[in-house]
């Protein structure tokens, strides 16, 4: 039984552990050799949840607790499930990157890889001011392929990525190697 302790309560080792217990392991999905890091049960678990969102801002937030980005960009799909979030916790707005042909302005496009599979995401052109500085947010990191085409569609508009922010990431895959000198903020690392 997971005990309910108040979020604000829960030390780094403390999410950590709460994340350990609330991530479930799907062995051969979505392809045979896959191992898929499922969130289900720790999005359905309110004080879990919450700890991880304001877990994901603390990216974000200066040494005055104030948040130093103009925007927080969320990936299709799992990705705005906690971006959106992170955004009013930081009193910022949203920007949604998505898979390509679902965005009905005109967009900046990039196709990448990732640990099963190939994709496009695409983003709104005037989604992004030339300088703003964007916080990241994902559920998992692993082959890095889909935050650094997200940061080419940031600096396509002129902002920059001052971090990324992940609830995961997955050690025996380079995508902490894939960010470079971006900032690599990880809640619970594999
Ligand atoms: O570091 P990478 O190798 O690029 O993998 C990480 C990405 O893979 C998953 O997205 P997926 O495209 O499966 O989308 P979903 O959120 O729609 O399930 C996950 O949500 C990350 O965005
Ligand atoms: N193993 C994995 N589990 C969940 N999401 C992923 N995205 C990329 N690899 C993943």
């Amino acid at each position: 039984m997971v005990t309910p302790v108040p979020p604000h309560e829960l030390s780094p080792q403390e999410l950590h552990d709460r994340i350990d217990q609330l991530i479930r392991d799907v062995e051969d999905f979505p392809k045979p050799g896959i191992v898929f890091k499922d969130i289900s049960p720790l999005l359905a678990d309110h004080d879990g949840f919450t700890a991880v969102v304001n877990g994901l801002a603390a990216a974000a937030l200066d040494e005055a607790g104030e948040p130093r980005v103009d925007k927080v960009l969320g990936i299709e799909a799992r990705g705005f499930i906690l971006a959106a979030p992170v955004a009013l916790r930081l009193r910022t707005g949203f920007v949604p990157v998505r898979k390509a042909g679902k965005l009905p302005g005109p967009t900046h496009a990039v196709s990448y890889a990732l640990e099963y599979g190939e994709a496009t995401l695409e983003m709104h052109q005037d989604a992004i001011e030339p300088g703003d500085k964007v916080l990241v947010v994902d559920d998992v990191l692993a082959t890095g392929g889909t935050v650094n085409a997200t940061k080419e569609l940031v600096e396509a508009c002129g902002g920059e990525v001052i971090a990324v922010a992940v609830l995961m990431d997955l050690s025996f895959l380079p995508g902490r190697e894939a960010l470079g000198e971006t900032p690599l903020h990880s809640l619970y690392t594999i």
